[in-house]
């Protein structure tokens, strides 16, 4: 069966399950989306993975973040240790955690979980000039999908992006200005948490890149333009995972721009992804809309690292669980006349 017989046979199957109409409200549409994706009435999820991509942005020089450079690479080591945030809710996630480092400053050690892929240690500075070469942008998101490809090796059922990058929601919002066609006031928000100063030095930093753009650029350029090499890697991440035939859970602001980046790309993406939450940053409401995706949680998260899209995994599981109830003819139960 191809994706729109099963979505419509999961969606009949749906309404003969024991339970009122849309009772589970948005897990219905979940699950027969998981359904259509597995071309199966009885959708499974196994393991989990996310891979979380980081790299430096040259663009933390204009004052952008509220935290120093050197956070990116010691949040990674914290990563490998286990000690982060997204390791404790993997654990509860039945979710691995691999970390892909693109362009992180400064030396990382080898790690079992560690894939290093570094193009270059960080991106120039977005508002003086192009992030990265065409290049390095294809080297980076060559460098997801091999990561991709390892997590889906391994057992992968179910597959998130994670990002870790300090000065990255700059990137990110430079990126979804360009590939949405918004002004920097759409998309610019606090990231880490910066204040007044720091907003306004951040949508000055957009605009400049915006303005380097030319209308002929594909969307790989673009991202050349305006970085980040995690960002091209979380695109790369997305795009295998689709080749591959996963549901795919989208995080954040970053990742999500990784997400649109893949959507431009590979349109027919869309059919599977699935928004883990909405995060507290403005630009990713308009987003998720411009790919027309319903967030799962909203839990004023700002995380990042791929904390939301795995929240959101034991709820995807559960969705597939919901095509695997009794019907109301199996169970004995009366149905309304
Ligand atoms: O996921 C999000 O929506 C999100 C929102 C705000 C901040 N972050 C994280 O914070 C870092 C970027 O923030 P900033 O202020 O340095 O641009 C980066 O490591 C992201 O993972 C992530
Ligand atoms: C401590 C810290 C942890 C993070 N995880 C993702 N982005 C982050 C940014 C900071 C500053």
């Amino acid at each position: 069966m191809d994706y729109r017989e099963t979505l419509q046979a999961a969606w009949r199957r749906m309404e003969r399950l024991t339970k009122p109409p849309r009772s589970l409200g948005h897990l219905e549409e979940v699950a027969v989306r998981l359904a259509a994706i597995q071309g199966r009435l009885k959708p499974e999820l196994g393991l989990g993975a996310v891979v979380v991509a980081a790299a430096d942005h040259g663009v933390v020089a204009e004052g952008v973040s509220a935290y120093p450079q050197e956070v990116t690479r010691q949040m990674v080591l914290n990563f490998l240790r286990g000690g982060a945030a997204i390791n404790q809710f993997a654990r509860v996630a039945e979710c691995e955690v691999y970390v892909l480092d693109v362009g992180v400053k400064g030396e990382l050690p080898q790690h079992p979980r560690l894939l290093s892929r570094k193009v270059r240690e960080g991106t120039d500075n977005l508002a003086q000039g192009p992030a990265m070469s065409l290049e390095e942008a294809e080297r980076a998101l060559q460098a997801g999908r091999e990561a991709a490809r390892q997590a889906i090796a391994q057992g992968a059922t179910l597959l998130a992006a994670g990002d870790m990058g300090i000065g990255n929601t700059t990137a990110a919002a430079a990126l979804t200005a360009a590939l949405l066609g918004l002004p920097p006031e759409a998309v610019v928000g606090r990231g880490t948490g910066v204040g007044e100063e720091g907003l306004r030095r951040k949508r000055e930093a957009v605009a400049r890149a915006l303005a380097r753009l030319r209308p002929g650029m594909g969307p790989l350029e673009v991202a050349a333009q305006v970085g980040g090499l995690e960002l091209l890697a979380i695109a790369g991440i997305y795009l295998e995972g689709y080749e591959a035939g996963l549901p795919l859970v989208l995080d954040g602001f970053p990742v999500t721009s990784g997400a649109l980046l893949a959507w431009r790309l590979a349109p027919g993406i869309r059919e599977h992804l699935f928004a883990g939450h909405l995060s507290r940053e403005p630009g990713h409401r308009r987003q998720l809309e411009a790919m027309d995706l319903k967030p799962l949680l909203d839990l004023d998260l700002a995380l990042g690292e791929g904390t939301g899209a795995v929240l959101a995994m034991p709820l995807l599981r559960a969705a597939a669980r919901i095509l695997h109830m009794a019907t109301f003819e199996e169970a004995g139960v009366s149905d309304r006349p």
